[in-house]
């Protein structure tokens, strides 16, 4: 199908990060999404009216944020397998006690984030200590996105829930 111009205000821009995609829970390099060119906030659903220039101040914030994250999957993920478990079966509740006991030793300095991430994330980036390297919005499932702008540099995340399981995230730069 050509493609349509899109409506005043907006720019088709590729995700240059990997992220899980909302339909087929796969690993997805350069996803289209739409940046308001005026807000520079983005979504994934192509526009069908001019952006809005006005965007009630919710441009703040960095356009980049660098993350890494400790992944508990449970029987409810989109993909109930990683590296570590061919085949995942905890449940929801037992993934959540699993991660506050990792932010509590990792908040009390009995381990290193990238340590615990290493050892116990199932993300494919506890190879890297939980490394995702630098992103911008509209790389990442939203709860995930919406969490990680809003830490500050050092901050460590509550329990953040994404259709891939529970997260703890620790914004790095
Ligand atoms: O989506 C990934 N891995 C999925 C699990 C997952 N789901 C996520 C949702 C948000 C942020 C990170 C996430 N990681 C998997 O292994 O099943 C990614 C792995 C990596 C590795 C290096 C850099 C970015 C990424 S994103």
């Amino acid at each position: 199908m050509a493609d349509e111009e899109l409506p005043a205000g907006w720019e088709k821009r590729l995700s240059r990060s990997t992220g899980v995609s909302s339909q087929m829970d796969e690993i997805v390099v350069g996803q289209h999404y739409y940046l308001n060119i005026y807000t520079k906030e983005s979504q994934w659903d192509r526009p069908d009216k001019p952006a809005d220039p006005s965007g009630n101040g919710k441009a703040d914030g960095p356009e980049e944020v660098q993350c890494s994250h400790l992944l508990v999957k449970h029987s409810g993920s989109r993909r109930p397998s990683s590296w570590r478990e061919e085949n995942i079966t905890r449940s929801k509740e037992e993934a959540l006690e699993m991660v506050k006991s990792y932010r509590e030793q990792i908040a009390s300095g009995k381990a290193t984030f990238a340590e615990l991430a290493s050892k116990y994330s199932d993300c494919s980036s506890a190879r890297r200590g939980g490394d995702l390297g630098p992103f911008s919005r509209g790389a990442m499932q939203k709860p995930f996105e919406q969490a990680a702008f809003t830490l500050k540099v050092g901050e460590l995340s509550s329990p953040v829930h994404t259709d891939s399981g529970i997260h703890i995230i620790q914004r790095t730069a």
